[in-house]
This record gives structure tokens, sequence and C-alpha cells, in this order.
């Protein structure tokens, strides 16, 4: 028999190369203040990406942090910088079918900067998704489920307020999970108010916490006990040191989930390797892309850690990344928070996201599947029509 084999060829003069890479900074308010221990976000600043190939293709990816710099080293500003300044030259006229070796001759180039790599690498799938007909998903090697089960932050800072905010999500049926931000107040106040909600909404409504790091170890210690005892389900990130997460998992009757912990697959592996935390919570952006979000998944899985969709309060285009990333994990035992867009006063996609039966519906067309309303993304651009109509007034 005789078989030809064609290696690809990297690079090949038919390719269609990047051209251009343009990034947006657009300021969308919240629905109400959303109180984490960390900051008090009134908006959400969303910093797009557009990547532009010689096809005539442009692929779409986001940025964004929580409270500016309060939660990491990034920012949206800083992200759209280091872009615009480093890596827009590492890209220009190279392949833009061949992401894996973008993706690893930018990471030569640039260190660290997960958050702006991962808006990247999405807006590079995003255009290749679309070159083939092919959802970003079936990209990442098929997804195994099309619905992804969503949970709902309450944080406004009230008890009541929160309560009447989830009795009116399970009546909407968007939401039956319910994350409480707790670590602002003393711990005795906030196991309070976590015990009022989860009585008020007894088995109509699961009860979670993050504190987001605001714990020391032996505040953890008792906060873990008293909301074990107040039905409370599931702790995130109740301390900041990998070292006190590992201390405290398992000694207490609820589960502890690490989230400011994972930075990527090598902090993954260090923190499965001394079987850290009962739960992952991954993000796109904290992994550092689509491709790392699936090696700490995997780590998760060999480590028999279970897994959690988590947000970083992305806006539509980076919440549909990470629903394609989720939809191929082989477990997914936690669920999503893919609420970002539900947070923001203002759609900004031409068809909105698919949320209902408690469920987001993974898109289906190729690439994200999703496409911008360009008006009202020009609308929210910072220094853009809506601030020159408040300057004139
Ligand atoms: O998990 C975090 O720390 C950040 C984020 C996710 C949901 C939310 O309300 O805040
Ligand atoms: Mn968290």
């Amino acid at each position: 028999m005789n078989t030809t084999f064609v290696p690809l060829a990297p690079n090949a003069t038919t390719a269609p190369v990047i051209e251009r890479v343009e990034t947006l900074l657009i300021d969308v308010p919240t629905i109400r203040p959303h109180k984490l221990s960390v900051a008090t976000m009134n908006g959400q600043t969303l910093m797009l990406v557009k990547v532009h190939c010689s096809d005539g293709i442009v692929g779409i990816g986001e940025g964004t942090t929580i409270g500016g710099l309060s939660y990491g080293a990034e920012s949206p500003e800083g992200m759209k910088l280091a872009i615009d300044t480093y890596f827009q030259p590492a890209m220009v006229g190279q392949d833009a079918t061949r992401i894996q070796i973008l993706m690893a001759r930018i990471g030569k180039r640039i260190k660290e900067n997960r958050f702006a790599k991962c808006a990247i690498e999405t807006a590079l799938l995003d255009a290749h998704g679309k070159r083939l007909g092919l959802p970003v998903s079936e990209l990442l090697g098929g997804r195994v489920r099309s619905r992804l089960s969503v949970a709902w932050t309450l944080a406004s800072g009230d008890t009541a307020t929160d309560i009447a905010e989830a009795e009116k999500m399970l009546d909407l049926r968007r939401h039956r999970i319910f994350k409480l931000k707790i670590g602002a107040r003393a711990p005795r106040e906030d196991i309070a108010h976590v015990a009022a909600i989860k009585r008020a909404l007894g088995d109509r409504g699961a009860v979670r916490v993050d504190v987001n790091m605001a714990w020391s170890e032996t505040e953890a210690a008792y906060g873990m006990a008293a909301l074990a005892d107040a039905g409370c389900e599931l702790v995130e990130q109740p301390v900041a040191s990998a070292a006190a997460l590992t201390r405290l998992v398992r000694r207490f009757p609820i589960a502890l989930m690490a989230d400011e912990s994972l930075q990527g697959p090598e902090t993954a592996f260090e923190l499965a390797k001394v079987s850290g935390a009962d739960v992952f919570a991954i993000k796109i952006e904290q992994s550092g892309g689509l491709f790392n979000a699936q090696r700490v998944a995997a780590i998760a899985d060999a480590a028999g850690i279970e897994l959690y969709g988590g947000t970083m309060l992305e806006g539509a285009v980076g919440t549909a990344a990470s629903a394609h990333a989720f939809s191929t994990f082989a477990n997914l035992q936690w669920g999503t928070e893919l609420f970002g867009p539900l947070l923001l006063t203002e759609e900004i996609l031409a068809t909105p996201l698919e949320y209902g039966d408690f469920e987001l519906a993974v898109p289906e067309g190729p690439g994200l599947g999703i496409a911008l309303d360009d008006d009202r993304v020009k609308f929210f651009l910072r220094d853009g029509p809506r601030k020159t109509v408040s300057a004139a007034r």
C-alpha cells in the first residue's frame, strides 16, 4: 500500500496570518454593588481584543479583573498596554491557524500576564473556529455536555436583600445554587448572615461561601465548623496560603475549594501533590488560557480533586469562552458560576447568551458562537460617546 503523508507546514505561504490586534476598554455598570472582601464593584471593565486575520476573519477575546488591581497583578488597562506594546509585535505576520505554536512563541517572549494571554488565546480560537466552521469546544477536543449549571453570587452586603434576590432567582428558575461573599465582617457576623440565608431557603437552594482569603487560619477553623453546622456545603479559599488550606482540608464536614491559589498548571500540580483542596475552581484567565484550564482539570482529575467552573466576572465574551472550555471537562461535579453577563446592566451581544432552567447553554455556532453588537460596544467604550454626552452636560 502506498500511503503519502503530508505534513502540516507552519507558516505555509497560503496560511492566513495575523494582520492587526485591536484592544478596547468597555465600562459597564453592575445591576447593584457587588461586595467582596477585597473590593466593592459598581461596574466592570471589559478589555476586549480583536485579532484581525488576512483571510478577513476577526477573532474576539476578553480580559477582566475584579476591582481593578484589588484581586491580582493584572488590570484591564495593564492588559491593554501589554497587548498593544508586547503581544501585537510577537503576533503580526504569524500563521493564525497554529494557535499552540503562537501561544508558545508568546510565552517565550512574555512572562506571566496570564489574563492577557487568555484573552489572546480566546480570540485566536474564536477566529480559527469561524474559519473551520466549528465551535471552540470542538477545537478543544469536543464538548461532553451542552448545558452548564450556573450558581449566582449573593453579595449585596445585606441579609434581607440577599434573601429577596435568591427568592427571585428561584422563581425565575435561573439559579438554585448560591455563593455568598463573606470575609469583610467579623466571622461571627458572617456566619449569622449565612445561617439566616440557608434557613430561609431550606432545601430549595444550596448555599456556599467565598471568603476570598480574608480569614486567618484560626478564624477559618472556627468558621468552617460553624458554616458546616449552618448547612453551608462548601467554603472557597478561606485563607491565602496553600499550606494553610492543606492543614484545613477534610477536618470539617464541608468541602474546601481552592480559587486564588490556582494560577495555572504548576500551582495546580503543587496543590494536588499535597491534597490541599477537595475542589478546584478553574478560571480560564487565572489558568492562562483555555488549553491551560484543561491542563488544570486533568491534574485535578488525576489527583481525585473535584471541579467547579469559576468566573473572573467576565462579560459575555469571556463567559462564552469559559463555557466552551468547561463543556469539555471530563468531570464538573460542582457546576459553574458563569453568571457574569447577568451582573451587568447592559447587553453587548447581538443575541444574548441563553440562560434558563438553572443552566447556561453552551453556544453552538462557529468559534465562540457569539457576535458583538458593535453599536453597543461603541457606546460603552471608555472615552466613547457616552463619556462625551455626560461631559457635555
Ligand atoms: O470567585 C471569586 O473570587 C470571584 C468572583 C466569582 C464570582 C463572584 O461573585 O466573584
Ligand atoms: Mn473565589
